[in-house]
Order: structure tokens, then sequence, then C-alpha cells
């Protein structure tokens, strides 16, 4: 699972995904079935592109109160997923019970999947967060302190920005999981995204796992540029200064 590049599958419906995926040759793939995707097709999505032996990451960033999220989990569970998540904002005991609710409902002998939580979304600027969200300290900082409620409430890693990563990694040491969206080759235009950085500075920063959606679902040659990540990512090409 770590040093993976999860392709987000936000599109519209199954027939966009089975389109995009057929390109790739029946190659195993990472893939991210976001919002979008979800309420469109349900959890019958999800066990298809298991059946087809994708590894899955089920972004619906849980966030209510910490009974509702426990008892999603549950359900959450058996759909065969390899990582879930929570927004961070919704507290230690909320996560904790989103973690206790995946441990029950992961069939006996299956592993449980890995729960990881939103800190700060990668959309959000320093300006905003104090602006809109009240909070003081630095965008790091704020990151920084989900991420340790995160780990004490047990879970397995966060979603945060490449650029809190190397910070993320002093203080809470090197197995805790760090997935980064916010992926963009520094060529091309960031769009909605405000804390960005390329598959390069991620590697170097230590990301366990980077989250690539557009940049390759909207590409006009997807499985070119799915390669051109996957080898910046690996390290086995470097973008030249004027690329
Ligand atoms: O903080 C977050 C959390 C989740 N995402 C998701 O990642 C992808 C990024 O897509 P791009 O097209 O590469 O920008 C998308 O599915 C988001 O929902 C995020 O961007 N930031």
């Amino acid at each position: 699972m770590k040093n993976s590049l999860i392709i987000a599958l936000d599109f519209p419906d199954k027939n966009d995904v089975y389109g995009f995926i057929k390109k790739f040759n029946n190659e195993q793939l990472f893939v991210k079935v976001g919002m979008e995707l979800f309420y469109k097709e349900g959890p019958a999505m999800v066990q298809e592109l298991k059946e087809m032996g994708h590894d899955i990451f089920l972004d619906l960033k849980l966030h209510d109160i910490p009974n509702t999220v426990g008892r999603a989990m549950r359900n959450l569970a058996s759909l065969g997923c390899d990582l879930v998540n929570v927004h961070a904002a919704g507290g230690k005991e909320m996560m904790v019970a989103a973690l206790e609710g995946l441990e029950a409902g992961t069939a006996l002998g299956a592993k449980r999947p890995k729960i990881i939580a939103v800190t700060q979304l990668t959309s959000t600027s320093e300006e905003q967060m104090k602006g809109e969200q009240l909070i003081s300290v630095s965008l790091e900082q704020s990151v920084l302190h989900y991420a340790k409620v995160t780990q004490d409430a047990g879970l397995d890693g966060v979603v945060c920005s490449s650029n809190e990563v190397k910070l993320i990694r002093e203080q809470l040491g090197e197995q805790f999981l760090t997935v980064t969206p916010g992926i963009r080759m520094s060529s091309e235009s960031v769009g909605d995204q405000k804390r960005v950085a390329t598959p390069e500075f991620a590697r170097n920063a230590g990301v366990s796992m980077i989250v690539v959606g557009r940049s390759i679902t909207r590409a006009e040659d997807p499985v070119l540029a799915y390669q051109l990540y996957k080898n910046a990512w690996e390290g086995k090409v470097y973008e030249t200064k004027n690329s």
C-alpha cells in the first residue's frame, strides 16, 4: 500500500469509469472512489472495482456524531475497500467510534481497511482557515494538531498536503500514513487546490501515498499522464526547470 499513486475516479457514473479503466489493459490500479461516483453508483461500484483486482480508497470523509459515524463505518467495512476516511474536525471520540465500527464490521480473518483522517483540505489556504474557521495558529500547526489527535485516536494516518509531511514525519514517526492530494506538475494549473506540490516534492518529503485526479482522468492520453506521474513519483525521471 505504501508508495502508491492513487487515481481519483471523479467521474459522474460507472460508464465513464469503465471507459477510463479499459485504457489500462488490465493493469492493477489503486483507485479512489469519492462522493460524486459513490452517490450515483453506490456500494456496487466498490465491489465491482474490487472484483476487477483494483485497490480502493473510499473517500467519503465521514463527519457526524460518534454513534452515526461508528455505525456507518461498520457498514463500509463490509465493502472490501482498502482505505477509508473521516474528518479529524469531528473529534477524537468520533474517530475512536469510526475505528471501532470498522473493526466490528471487518469479517473474521479479513484485513481491516486502513483508516485516515482529513486534517485541513488541500483546497484550504491559511488565509481561509484563519478567516472562516477562526483558527489562529498557522495552517501547518493546525494540520499537525489534527494529526496528533488522529494518532491519539488510534487511526492509521492523515490526509494533508505534501507541504506538511516533513513536520508530521518528524513528530509522529515513520509508520503514520500521510496521503496527499493536491498533486500537480509545475507546468499545470492548480484549479481549486491551494496547497499543491509536484510528485518529486511529495516523494522527497516522505509522503506515503499521493492522490492524482484531473491531471490523469482529464488528460488527452490518461495512460501516458499516469505513467509520467508514476515515474516522477517513483523517482525515475525528474522534471527539468523549464519542463
Ligand atoms: O484535502 C483533500 C482531500 C481530498 N481530496 C480529493 O483528492 C482528489 C484530488 O483531485 P485533483 O483533480 O487531483 O485535484 C479529489 O477527488 C478530492 O476530492 C483533495 O483534493 N483534498
